[in-house]
């Protein structure tokens, strides 16, 4: 009995836990898959999109620039003179650098191939020089620009994008490259901005996967191929205009990654994000449904426990307790029985047991009614009762039969306690319909011998009542009458 309550009590407090963890762990999981999405899907994208609206807005000016340049009559007309005084066109340039506020203003012509800078002519551009690789590559190119972003010759730590505008005459003809360098300070500020709002790494990586432009804050590898976790993954961004996917460092730590190919640089505009602050929000609520989970299910269980126990005591009361009399049920005389007989062993005491039977009591039944017997049963119950020890133990053991059992009572005690019961009993008045009635009793007594069971001992002593009912009821046989 103990045992299945026991083994109950695990069983449910596993399934309550059991419930409580699994539907705490959904949420949790559902809760950390959709803020993946929104982070690799809307967030990350949303920012590179604000930042790359940025950049075009801040290439915007200086392409506006260099295009009036490009279509300026003094140009076309200074060319076509035959490049004759260099001065006019430095202060022309000098002027253009002054009024947009650009690191820097140039002129390359095609004819001379003559280097124009605010400062003078300072060197003749040659397809031999690496360095001047961008001229002639603009000079190739089908487009009306090409946007060339370089470390600053003055600065070599910084870096800035140049406008390379083709000038063709009215044939097509080419005739040089013109334009303006603007610092990229603006885009790196832009950056660190968004880093320090969003926590977020921003950077540039070219078609090779080598980081271009950072922020100053930036501390991390600089090939996205060493960065922890990226060596397999890093190709899905240079393989694609754009891509958002997840990965984890080697150091157990989720990173988000948004990357998305910036055409104007030729270069990958690349949005990272490590542990979400939303996740740890995530574990935080987590840990604080697992903790109410923990005191429901602890208050859940202890209700439970409280009420099994009460019905448990319910029913242990109902199987063990005569439901008429209160005295003990038939079903659980033996187990006290087989206890008295052990504490009998145990201190070498004697045991008796008693037989009890209401006489004529089938009389009272049919005189006075079902009702009136069971009054009688209930009287004699208790009168019984009222004559033994706390640690007897009276059964009804028949209609109107009780057993008693009497530890530690030899033959000569338990027929003076008998005695004592029948002469109470023969002195009880019951009034059933006007009328006083008397009821007797009759009982046998037997003491236990050694290696006896229950059955010898109860025929014994119910031979012994049998004797009594014989030599007229209302008197007890004990063992001793039997020879
Ligand atoms: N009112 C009532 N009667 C019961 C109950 N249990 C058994 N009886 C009745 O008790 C009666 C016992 O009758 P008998 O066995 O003939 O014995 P008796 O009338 O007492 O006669 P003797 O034992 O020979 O003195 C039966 O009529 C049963 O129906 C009970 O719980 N309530």
């Amino acid at each position: 009995m103990v045992v299945n309550k026991r083994f109950y009590t695990v069983i449910l407090s596993a399934i309550v836990l059991a419930g409580f963890v699994a539907t705490s762990l959904i949420g949790y999981f559902v809760a950390k898959d959709s803020l993946t999405e929104r982070l690799e899907q809307e967030m990350l994208p949303l920012t590179s999109d604000n930042i790359y609206s940025e950049i075009q807005r801040d290439l915007l000016q200086p392409l506006l620039i260099s295009s009036l340049m490009a279509n300026d009559v003094f140009v076309f007309d200074w060319v076509n003179d035959g490049e004759q005084d260099a001065s006019k066109m430095t202060s022309y340039l000098a002027q253009i650098q002054k009024k947009y506020n650009t690191i820097t203003a140039f002129f390359v012509s095609d004819s001379s191939l003559n280097y124009y800078h605010p400062t003078g002519v300072i060197k003749r551009v040659s397809r031999s020089n690496p360095d001047d690789s961008w001229y002639f590559t603009a000079k190739d190119s089908p487009h009306p620009y090409v946007i060339n972003i370089d470390r600053d010759t003055a600065d070599h730590k910084r870096l800035s994008i140049f406008v390379n505008y083709r000038i063709e005459d009215k044939s097509g003809k080419f005739i040089g490259v013109i334009g303006v360098g603007l610092s990229l300070q603006t885009v790196v500020e832009l950056i660190e901005n968004y880093q320090k709002r969003y926590g977020r790494e921003i950077y540039f990586v070219n078609r090779q996967g080598e980081v271009m432009l950072q922020s100053s804050h930036y501390h991390s590898e600089l090939h996205l191929q060493n960065k922890s976790g990226l060596d397999k993954a890093f190709l899905k961004v240079l393989t694609s205009p754009s891509a958002s996917f997840s990965f984890k460092a080697n150091n157990g730590s989720m990173l988000y990654l948004n990357s998305r190919l910036v055409p104007e640089f030729d270069w990958y505009l690349i949005v990272e994000q490590v542990n979400d602050p939303s996740s740890e929000r995530i574990e935080t609520a987590f840990m604080i449904n697992l903790a109410v989970a923990l005191v429901i299910s602890a208050i859940v269980l202890f209700l439970a426990h409280v009420a099994v126990r009460g019905y448990h005591d319910k029913l242990e009361t109902m199987a063990t307790q005569d439901k008429l009399t209160g005295v003990t049920s038939r079903q659980v005389f033996e187990f006290y029985f087989k206890q008295a007989v052990a504490r009998r062993k145990r201190r070498d005491e004697a045991l008796s047991l008693v037989l009890i039977d209401i006489d004529l009591f089938k009389q009272v039944n049919d005189t006075y009614g079902h009702e009136a017997g069971d009054r009688v049963l209930s009287r004699v119950a208790q009168l019984i009762k009222s004559h033994v020890r706390e640690e007897d133990v009276v059964c009804r053991w028949g209609g109107e039969e009780f057993l008693l059992l009497l530890s530690g009572c030899n033959m000569q005690h338990a027929r003076d306690i008998t005695e004592l019961i029948r002469s109470a009993v023969a002195g009880l008045q019951f009034h059933f319909s006007n009328q006083v009635v008397h009821i007797t009793v009759s009982a046998g007594v037997a003491e236990m011998h050694n290696d006896e069971t229950l059955g010898q001992v109860v025929e014994r002593a119910d031979h012994h009542l049998y004797a009594a009912k014989r030599a007229g009821r209302n008197c007890i046989r004990p063992d001793t009458d039997e020879a």
